[in-house]
């Protein structure tokens, strides 16, 4: 059964479409949904939870019709929303525990999981503490944690790691692939980085302006749009001899800037190919990094993006 189904689902706005005609399948696992601002990204969860209605289509979330049984899918998913929204006044014990009561938990199941969720995502110590003088990633952290209290079927996660520092925002990344994998709750996280989502999701779902551009697994993804950058040594042009290594081998490569390789990763097997013919020319491999096009350029005409490393 599909986690969650769309068909022809469109919300117009006065003066914008904000989702047009979007048909998407989400399985389980972690799948990410990536989109620059104003893509539609919200839209698309608050149709979903049965908050907007939608201006026509169908979706459905673990089988029930976001139109006529919102309060049952409410029940059964666990929402983080996007912006600063927490009680600053209220301890996060306080309002997780006050959440999971609104979700049906009895009190004293309602404080067990909430000191539970609270101590998988890090604030055990913290919890008795006003959320007012929370940073911002530990107030992410708590938002996460009232999402997770009511031991929901699925998550939805908007823009988690937003405003979040690079660290705190890895240690966001990490926390939501936990989620996905060690809990067993289906993730469907939102973000305008596909990087930081290639890190923590199985399948990726891109939207432009309210529409589906591409949804696949993260590894066709990869293959789809990446590139590697190679950097060789041991003879004064060993650059260019793996350069037509790498062409004779039947691969797309060339120069790039600073004595650095460009190949296109044709499939997985790729990276292998590129250390094997390092090594027949007798060269040493200094590194190989993945290149990423930026989300606008991935599905138009390519382009130089950021550099991660592999
Ligand atoms: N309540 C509303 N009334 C009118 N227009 C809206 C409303 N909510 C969203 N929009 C518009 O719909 C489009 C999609 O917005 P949405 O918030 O879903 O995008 P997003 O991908 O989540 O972006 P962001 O990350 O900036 O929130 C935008 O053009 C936005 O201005």
């Amino acid at each position: 059964m599909s986690v969650i189904e769309t068909a022809g689902l469109t919300k117009r706005y006065a003066r914008v479409t904000a989702l047009d005609q979007l048909d998407v399948n989400v399985g389980d696992g972690v799948t990410g949904l990536v989109g620059a601002n104003g893509a539609g990204k919200s839209t698309l969860i608050k149709i979903l939870l049965g908050l907007v209605p939608a201006t026509s289509g169908t979706a459905t979330v673990l089988g029930h019709d976001v139109a006529t049984e919102g309060g049952r899918i409410r029940s059964l998913v666990g929402y983080m929303p996007e912006h600063d929204c927490l009680p600053a006044d209220t301890s996060a014990s306080d309002m997780v525990v006050h959440l999971g009561q609104m979700s049906g938990l009895p009190y004293a199941a309602a404080r067990e999981r909430a000191a539970d969720v609270l101590r998988h995502v890090g604030l055990a110590e913290e919890r008795y503490r006003p959320i007012g003088g929370y940073s911002t990633g530990m107030k992410q952290r708590a938002k996460l944690a009232q999402a997770l209290v009511h031991d929901p079927r699925l998550v939805l996660l908007d823009e988690p790691t937003n405003g979040l520092d690079p660290s705190s925002r890895n240690d966001m990344l990490t926390l939501v692939r936990r989620v996905g994998k060690e809990f067993g709750i289906a993730v469907l996280v939102t973000s305008h980085l596909l990087g930081e989502l290639e890190q923590v999701s199985d399948h990726v779902v891109v939207l432009d302006s309210g529409r589906l551009l591409r949804s696949s697994a993260t590894t066709d993804f990869l293959y789809a749009t990446g590139s590697l950058l190679v950097e060789v040594q041991g003879l004064p042009d060993a650059d260019r001899l793996l350069g037509q290594a790498l062409v004779a081998a039947g691969l797309e490569a060339r120069p790039a800037e600073g004595a650095l390789i460009e190949v296109d990763v044709r499939d997985a097997s790729t990276p292998d190919l590129v250390r094997d013919l390092t090594v027949d020319l007798g060269l040493g491999l200094v590194r190989m990094q993945e290149r990423h096009h930026r989300i606008e350029d991935v599905f138009r005409d390519g382009g130089a993006g950021s550099v991660q490393p592999v």
